[in-house]
């Protein structure tokens, strides 16, 4: 692999713009692939993703361009950053101008309706052939595009794409650490959304920061359920790929999620909720997926049951935060310990 060849970005959001924009400030040549050339050309001439990222200046050696073909010409290394609803169509569309064992990484932490496929999938699907990784932790664009200290996980079972993509994006304000759990860290990144959502829906209805810790600690319980009845390692959720992102986002007005909850809670509509926001919550589908699937599997999962009745029923979330609470009451972290410690 050599230096001067051009590491491709695919998607010109608010994280595909940051993760490109981190290597050009390497002196790097990366090529930002969005759909629409006009917007290229104006994000080429003013230095500038305007619509994202304002005021964030772009370095020299980054190139935005609507034409896949060239984005993709000898890529180094392919990051995609597309939301997941787009995910499968645009990497179909990539898929001809891929190379046999071509390193493809995965920014997007969103499940594909219908089928339960993460994004990881969806790459080794589309492109047999490619060696695939997945890049997740608390990192929220706007914050990187401040060089606020960060840390992510680089996780794949190619040790290329791991040594590689951490040389890419290791920078003095931003680490990145490597694994080996490919479906734990992308289960966690996605998973943490649903529960972005309902820690802003509590904080717009006032509820004070026991009921915040509540809701993240059992969160995590909840994730790591799901991930044990799903064939994941829980124990990656320990990490900041799991608690780690569970936390920033649960914590932040800056997530979109958060966001999303916190409209609702001021009694948005769901969709004057998204709207508003302008930009992809992924958790909104996230929370779809994951709730058919626990009754599908038997997975006992309350928060996301009644995040769905509160977001997709209109059931008032006061009332299904009672019922929560007089739910039967369990031991704590149950689902790490055998089944004769758990005393209920
Ligand atoms: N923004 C953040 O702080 C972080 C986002 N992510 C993940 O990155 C993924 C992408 O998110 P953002 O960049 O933040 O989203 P965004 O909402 O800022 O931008 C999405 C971009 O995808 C483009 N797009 C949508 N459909 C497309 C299609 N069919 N073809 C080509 N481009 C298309 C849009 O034009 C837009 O440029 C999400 O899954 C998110 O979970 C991960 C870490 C942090
Ligand atoms: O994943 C993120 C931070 O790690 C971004 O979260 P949102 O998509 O909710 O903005």
């Amino acid at each position: 692999m050599q230096s001067n060849q051009p590491i491709a970005v695919l998607g010109g959001g608010s994280f595909g713009s940051v993760i490109a924009n981190m290597m050009a400030e390497k002196n790097l040549p990366v090529r930002l692939w969005m759909r629409d050339q006009e917007k290229a050309d104006v994000l080429n001439s003013t230095r500038e993703n305007a619509r994202y990222l304002p005021g964030y200046s772009l370095a020299p050696s980054l190139e935005a361009t609507a034409d896949l073909a060239y984005a993709l010409e000898s890529a180094r290394l392919v990051f995609v950053s597309i939301p997941s609803s787009a995910f499968r169509s645009v990497v179909a569309e990539a898929a001809p101008f891929l190379r046999d064992g071509q390193l493809l990484v995965s920014t997007t932490k969103g499940i594909e309706a219908d089928t339960f496929c993460l994004m990881s999938d969806i790459l080794k699907q589309e492109v047999p052939n490619a060696k695939v990784g997945v890049l997740s932790g608390p990192n929220l664009a706007k914050e990187i595009a401040q060089r606020q200290l960060a840390a992510t996980v680089i996780a794949s079972e190619d040790e290329e794409v791991r040594a590689q993509v951490q040389a890419l994006l290791h920078s003095p304000y931003f680490r990145v650490y490597a694994s080996t759990d490919t479906y734990g860290v992308e289960l966690g990144g996605t998973l943490k959304n649903i529960y972005a959502i309902a820690a802003g829906l509590s904080a717009a209805l006032g509820m004070g920061e026991n009921t915040r810790s509540m809701l993240v600690t059992r969160s995590l319980a909840e994730m790591s359920r799901f991930a044990v009845s799903m064939g994941a390692n829980p124990m990656t959720f320990l990490g900041l790929a799991g608690v780690g992102d569970l936390i920033v986002t649960c914590m932040s007005p800056l997530s979109r999620n958060y966001r999303v909850g916190y409209a609702l809670g001021e009694g948005k509509s769901l969709d004057e909720a998204v709207s508003v926001l302008g930009e992809v919550a992924e958790g909104v589908n996230t929370l779809k997926q994951v709730r058919d699937k626990s009754i599908e599997k038997d997975i006992y999962m309350p928060l996301v049951c009644g995040l769905y009745d509160v977001v997709f029923k209109g059931l008032p979330v006061k009332e299904v935060a009672r019922n929560m609470m007089l739910n039967v009451q369990s031991t704590d972290v149950e689902f790490v310990l055998a089944r004769s410690e758990v005393v209920s």
